[in-house]
């Protein structure tokens, strides 16, 4: 095993996913060859529409690659919490009762899930809404809500699409930061989809560029960049030189 390999969570060797439709055959994800490493964060960025889910949903295990091999150098898949663009929480529900509910499907002693869930109802700094109803949230927090459900499973990977995509750009960029200090806390491996050049770069340890489908990786970036990382960096040389190699590949 190479070195790369034994230090990955997943390694993505030469995959390439096909779909076929009503029009024939789409050719989404050409040749990927790349890896997660733990505890990192990671970023998935490119053009609208060249497969930034897909490559996600073969992360998540959801879908099987059309062809080439998906290694788990530590011996099994990772457990895995997903975050979609949408909260999607039970209406029903309260706050604690949505949170709970991956618990309670796995059939965990409620005094031992209550816990859990209290415990990350505190990291995610909503303990005053514990039993509050979805739909009195603000989308940011019921985003955090949605981070919360994923992280009680206690996942090997956290693997977010997009997360803060509906949101106003204030929002969004608190909602960043929250995401960071979770992060930290818990010392998880994430790769979120995004679709912001500079969001990816406060945010994460590395950036993979896609390319226009059938996508392949144009640009593995390492983002050195020191944290934490306050409104300032955005105006370093460091950032701004990083920007544009993302944007040119891109283009
Ligand atoms: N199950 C499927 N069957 C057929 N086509 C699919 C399927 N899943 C995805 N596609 C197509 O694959 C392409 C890539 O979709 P995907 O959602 O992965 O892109 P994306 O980069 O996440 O897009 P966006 O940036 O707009 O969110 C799209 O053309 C989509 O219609």
């Amino acid at each position: 095993m190479k070195m790369d390999q034994a230090a990955s969570v997943i390694s993505l060797q030469h995959i390439s996913q096909n779909f076929t439709d009503q029009h024939g055959q789409l050719e989404v994800l050409a040749e990927i060859h790349a890896d997660v490493r733990p505890q990192e964060f990671l970023c998935l960025l490119g053009p609208s529409g060249c497969g930034k889910t897909t490559l996600l949903r073969l992360l998540a295990g959801l879908i099987k690659p059309t062809s080439g091999e998906m290694v788990f150098p530590q011996g099994h898949p990772p457990s895995i919490g997903l975050v979609f663009q949408q909260s999607n929480l039970m209406p029903w529900r309260t706050v604690l009762d949505n949170i709970l509910l991956p618990l309670e499907m796995r059939g965990i002693p409620h005094s031992e899930a209550l816990e859990q869930a209290q415990a990350l109802i505190e990291l995610i700094g909503l303990g005053e809404f514990t039993h509050v109803w979805p739909d009195s949230l603000s989308g940011g927090m019921a985003q955090r809500v949605a981070i919360a459900r994923a992280l009680i499973q206690d996942p090997d990977l956290l693997l977010l699409d997009e997360p803060f995509g509906a949101l106003d750009a204030l929002t969004r960029e608190k909602m960043g930061a929250e995401l960071l200090r979770i992060w930290q806390a818990r010392r998880k491996t994430v790769v979120m989809v995004t679709h912001s050049i500079s969001e990816a770069l406060l945010l994460s340890d590395r950036v993979l560029v896609l390319s226009q489908r059938p996508a392949h990786v144009l640009l593995d970036l390492t983002v050195d960049l020191p944290r934490p990382r306050g409104e300032d960096v955005r105006y370093s040389e460091e950032f701004q030189h990083m920007a544009r190699r993302i944007r040119s590949a891109i283009q």
